[in-house]
């Protein structure tokens, strides 16, 4: 079987972190080409643009987008109507329009399209939505903090509109939460707290609900500079559900369960591959819908200026 040929557009942290080795380990997909403004990919065909590559490189079938959000969308549109498979980094655009727009982009042209909510593919995920499935809800505690200067350096744009502040990684809890529950969540309230030189938030907090009024909340912090935190507690009427790293450990009162061993990225390139395979799509709009609700609602607080 041919393999998926594949052009990636932002050859930057998370493409060399996490995309190209996924990629490289994934027999289905061969990486033929990279459009990026930053330091060009090794073994591959660079280009300075999406467009240059389309023009002048290589046939891909399909293309990876892990460019900042900002600007995103004109680069999908370009791919779908060019009739390519597109597999989109969260968030996958810098409006939740612009996300509904592409959605029905590639279910008009007939290809697959793929939002990447990477946490949801963490080893625990499915153990804990399996485990779920059966319990009665009562509430749900969610704590999100890590250091930026870690995870983002110099990267100006995640301060800009658009980029999201601290919702760029409270974003994949929400994915994960959302994935878990079986109703919808809405936000009622959210405190943003915004550096007074930024145009997004360093923190926020959040209380969310769905129709059964169950209590969800939100703690994320992106100037938290010791132990990163990435944990989801959710209290039920038989038990004690969390999981911490990100979705990696899964805990059932304290009792540690097995989990998956497949990566995030690995297990987001298999799904890519199927969905390709199943000529099907799989755009979920909601993580973002959260997001922009809680920018909506949300009150601002200006707290000290933030210095890379
Ligand atoms: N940094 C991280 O730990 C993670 C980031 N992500 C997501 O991945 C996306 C990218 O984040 P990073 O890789 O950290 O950012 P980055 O700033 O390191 O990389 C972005 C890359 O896109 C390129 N670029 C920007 N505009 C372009 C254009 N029009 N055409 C071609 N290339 C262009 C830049 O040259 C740069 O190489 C974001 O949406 C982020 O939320 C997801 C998981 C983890
Ligand atoms: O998606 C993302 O993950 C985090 C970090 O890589 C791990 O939590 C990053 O801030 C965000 O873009």
């Amino acid at each position: 079987m041919q393999p998926i040929r594949l052009g990636l557009v932002g050859y930057g942290k998370i493409a060399q972190d996490q995309h190209v080795p996924a990629i490289t380990a994934n027999p289905a997909f061969q990486l033929v080409a990279v459009a990026t403004q930053g330091q060009p990919c090794a073994g591959v065909e660079n280009f300075q643009s999406l467009n240059e590559l389309l023009e002048k490189g290589p046939q891909v079938d399909a293309i990876a987008f892990c460019t900042p959000p900002q600007g995103r969308f004109a680069l999908v549109q370009q791919a779908l109507a060019a009739g390519k498979h597109v597999l989109v980094e969260k968030p996958p655009c810098a409006t939740l329009g612009e996300a509904m727009a592409l959605a029905s982009q590639a279910a008009e042209q007939g290809v697959s399209g793929l939002f990447a909510w990477h946490s949801r593919y963490a080893p625990g995920i499915e153990a804990a939505r399996d485990w779920l499935a059966t319990r009665t809800l009562q509430s749900v505690q969610i704590d999100w903090k890590e250091d930026v200067r870690k995870w983002h350096p110099g990267q100006a744009w995640i301060w800009q509109p658009g980029g999201l502040g601290v919702f760029d990684p409270g974003i994949n809890a929400l994915s994960i939460t959302t994935h878990l529950l079986p109703l919808p969540l809405f936000v009622e309230s959210a405190e943003l707290r915004v550096p007074s030189n930024c145009q997004s938030p360093i923190a926020a907090s959040i209380k969310m609900s769905d129709a059964l009024q169950l209590d969800v909340r939100a703690e994320f912090d992106f100037d938290h500079g010791h132990d990163e935190l990435w944990s989801i507690e959710i209290r039920c009427a038989e038990g004690v559900l969390r999981l911490d790293n990100g979705g990696a450990l899964l805990s059932i009162d304290g009792v540690r369960q097995a989990v998956s061993e497949e990566g995030e990225y690995a297990a987001v390139y298999r799904h890519f591959q199927q969905l390709i395979g199943d000529k099907a799509s799989d755009l979920d709009l909601q993580p973002l819908r959260l997001v922009a609700d809680s920018f909506f609602v949300g009150s601002r607080a200006s707290v000290e200026p933030f210095h890379d």
